[in-house]
């Protein structure tokens, strides 16, 4: 992949694009098998939703998005998101792990 800079055509811009693209949801695939098998070590709701965790999070991200010159709106946005669906797939988990 040629550098951002070097690019002359924006067929190569996107290609590039994509190629980060793949690479973010191949983290992202990778960070969720961590997300479902944190409910091993959860009880109920509340450990589920760990609402410190999630602003120590968030916070945090704050931090990396200045660090990167990312928009923290974005940054924040996207995390909230995640962190959103995570939750409500760790309660389905959970609601199977009891009834099984
Ligand atoms: C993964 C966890 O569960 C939930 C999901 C989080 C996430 O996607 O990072 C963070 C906090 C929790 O709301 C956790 O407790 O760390």
């Amino acid at each position: 992949m040629k550098e951002a800079k070097s690019c002359t055509t924006i067929e190569e811009v996107r290609s590039a694009i994509d190629k980060i693209d793949r690479e973010i949801m191949e983290l992202l695939a990778k960070r969720q098998e961590y997300v479902h098998e944190i409910i091993r070590f959860k009880n109920d709701v509340e450990a589920i939703v760990a609402q410190d965790r999630q602003s120590q999070l968030y916070e945090q991200r704050q931090r990396w998005a200045d660090e990167l010159d990312l928009s923290p709106a974005m940054v924040d946005e996207v995390f909230r998101t995640m962190v959103r669906h995570n939750i409500q797939k760790e309660i389905e988990l959970h609601k199977q792990a009891k009834i099984s």
